[in-house]
């Protein structure tokens, strides 16, 4: 690989919760270790490009996700084989409901998801707004803050998938978990955004798309002190240990 090319799905429709922080944290940590970087914008009836090393796709209101469903319909196949190679895949409350299976609203109306993920969200009239705590199955922890009204449940084959984590603090699934994993694919609520405030998830991200260790730089251990000391601020007003 020359350049690591980093597909941003549909920035302008879901970017509401500062998720376009997570592909700057990437593209920033890949320079910062001499790869250069392409970021590549993907709107609503636009081409794919070629191919991609790693995909993101942000949050937004149901409006939001109502104007791309048919563009996500449409290049939802292209999707899954990325997802099957093994390409890294962060996608970001609304954007990871529309990933999954299917959403549905609180009228009752169900929108078709592009099957990347074997979950499915049902809208409802209570917002979960807060910050939230999740410790990994590997035993980190990842502190950001969630910002949707969704419960989301695992499909009747979900076989390879898992829970990103646990919830220390907050609603999550709203089964205690929080988040999914299958693959190098994930799909979380959380907002910081989740991968400038927990960098051990953005070099996992990178790692996987680089095949390759990226020790840390100057640069990066300066960023992730001060991301440290934000997952303790919000250790510290929950309540619980970081
Ligand atoms: N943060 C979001 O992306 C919200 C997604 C969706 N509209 C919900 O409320 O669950």
């Amino acid at each position: 690989m020359t350049v690591l090319r980093i597909l941003h799905l549909y920035p302008r429709e879901l970017g509401i919760n500062g998720d376009a922080g997570n592909v700057l944290a990437l593209a920033e940590r890949a320079r910062w270790r001499g790869v250069d970087v392409d970021v590549v914008s993907h709107a609503p009836g636009a081409e794919l490009p070629p191919s991609a090393d790693i995909v993101h796709i942000g949050s937004g209101p149901l409006s939001s996700q109502r104007a791309v469903a048919e563009d996500v319909a449409r290049i939802a196949p292209r999707l899954r084989q990325w997802r099957d190679a093994g390409v890294p895949i962060l996608a970001i409350a609304g954007g990871w409901q529309l990933l999954g299976e299917e959403i549905e609203t609180p009228d009752g109306e169900t929108i078709a998801g592009a099957r990347v993920f074997p979950t499915r969200a049902v809208l409802g009239s209570r917002r979960h707004v807060a910050e939230v705590v999740v410790r990994m199955r590997d035993g980190g922890i990842l502190a950001g803050f969630e910002n949707h009204s969704a419960t989301t449940t695992f499909g009747a084959d979900a076989s390879g998938a898992a829970p990103l984590g646990d919830v220390v603090s907050g609603f999550g699934n709203g089964d205690k978990t929080e988040g999914v994993v299958i693959g190098n694919a994930i799909g979380t609520h959380l907002h910081g955004p989740v991968l400038p405030m927990n960098p051990v998830l953005a070099d996992r991200m990178l790692q996987t798309a680089l095949r390759g260790e990226l020790p840390p730089v100057t640069q990066t251990e300066r960023v992730d002190r001060y991301a440290a000391n934000a997952r303790r601020a919000i250790g510290a007003r929950l309540g619980v240990a970081v």
